[in-house]
């Protein structure tokens, strides 16, 4: 089958965007695009769909007034389709955020590049599947590619970028620079590793926080403190590399490494993932009840919402999007 690139539009004139899935972060998708005055169309076969979407996208809009909207943007620029090709028709960009099931991920991947115009790129937001893994079904796999963002995508900058196998570098560069254009932080990748690489860094993170949950050494709202305490407030603005060079002093990083590296090798770490039986998975759900309190879900997002709004003031990283 032939494969279609270059893609039908430049990505800074791309109007329409596609919002294929639109849950947590479809939906988090579509109040970026939608803030960043974009044409967003929606599609998600849930019943209550379009309910929740809205819901989220109007919990979401404030927080996205105070960090400024670009001209023309309104959240009833959001349609939400009957169909998956009625939503793909007319879109110059396709974000797919559908459930993390690989099977799934394959057969919506070859549906998308049959149902979009020739060469219009389509991202995924998967997690972690390699595209390589996920592009097997399509016809067309040459403008498939990886957009990993992080929750919420309307606050969070970064989105991971890279191919697969099959995809033309193109593709990569066009999903690039659209989403640079979108007004996001982007890391493009020029190989592929299971989990990219900051969810590479979270996921190690996490099997320790499991473990100490699994074992009683720590409570849930013990990890969460160590990181928002600690090391959360520096890594708001410099990352783990720099900020452990600095731990070396004068020395640097080549102190830091003579001084602790040997410390590589003591028993701190348990990598491999714990069991996520009952009782583990009980006591992460209890532990984080126990955390939010009385505080609702949509409490908890406005408070999150917030404190990454103000980490992104006081570190001078609010405006300056291209649109
Ligand atoms: N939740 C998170 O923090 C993050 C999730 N992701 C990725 O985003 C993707 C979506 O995850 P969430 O939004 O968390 O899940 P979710 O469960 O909140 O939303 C998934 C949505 O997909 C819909 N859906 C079910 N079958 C579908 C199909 N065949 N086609 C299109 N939509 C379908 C569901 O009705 C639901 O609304 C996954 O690939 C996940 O790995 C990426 C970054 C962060
Ligand atoms: C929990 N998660 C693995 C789905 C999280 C992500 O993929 C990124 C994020 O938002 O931290």
């Amino acid at each position: 089958m032939p494969e279609t690139l270059p893609a039908p539009c430049a990505p800074e004139d791309a109007r329409r965007v596609a919002c294929i899935g639109a849950g947590v972060i479809g939906g988090g998708w579509a109040a970026h695009f939608l803030a960043r005055g974009y044409d967003v169309t929606a599609w998600d076969p849930a019943p209550d769909a379009e309910e929740k979407l809205r819901r989220l996208v109007a919990a979401a809009w404030p927080a996205l007034e105070q960090i400024g909207l670009a001209e023309g943007a309104a959240p009833n620029r959001l349609t939400v389709a009957g169909t998956l090709a009625e939503a793909v028709a007319d879109a110059d960009f396709v974000q797919e955020s559908a459930p993390e099931k690989l099977e799934l991920k394959r057969s919506l991947l070859a549906e998308l590049t049959a149902a979009t115009r020739p060469g219009v790129v389509i991202a995924s937001s998967t997690s972690g599947y390699p595209m390589t893994d996920m592009q097997t079904a399509a016809g067309d796999a040459a403008r498939l590619v990886v957009g990993h963002p992080f929750n919420p995508p309307y606050l969070i900058p970064l989105v991971e970028v890279v191919g697969g196998e099959r995809t033309d570098r193109a593709a990569v560069t066009w999903a690039s620079r659209f989403y640079e254009v979108a007004g996001k932080s982007v890391l493009t990748m020029d190989r592929e590793l299971p989990g990219f690489i900051a969810n590479r860094l979270q996921e190690a993170l996490w099997r320790e926080a499991l473990h100490m949950v699994a074992n009683g050494e720590a409570s849930v709202a013990d990890i969460d403190a160590s990181i928002t305490e600690g090391p959360g407030l520096r890594w708001a603005f410099m990352g783990p590399c720099l900020t452990f060079a600095l731990a070396g002093g004068e020395g640097g990083m080549a102190h830091m490494l003579d001084h602790f590296g040997p410390s590589l090798k003591s028993p701190w770490t348990r990598l491999e993932a714990p069991e996520l039986d009952r009782a583990l998975r009980d006591a992460m759900v209890e532990g984080c009840a126990e955390a939010a309190g009385d505080r609702s879900y949509a409490d908890l997002v406005a408070a999150r919402d917030q404190g990454v709004i103000d980490v992104l003031r006081a570190t001078g990283r609010l405006g300056g999007t291209t649109r």
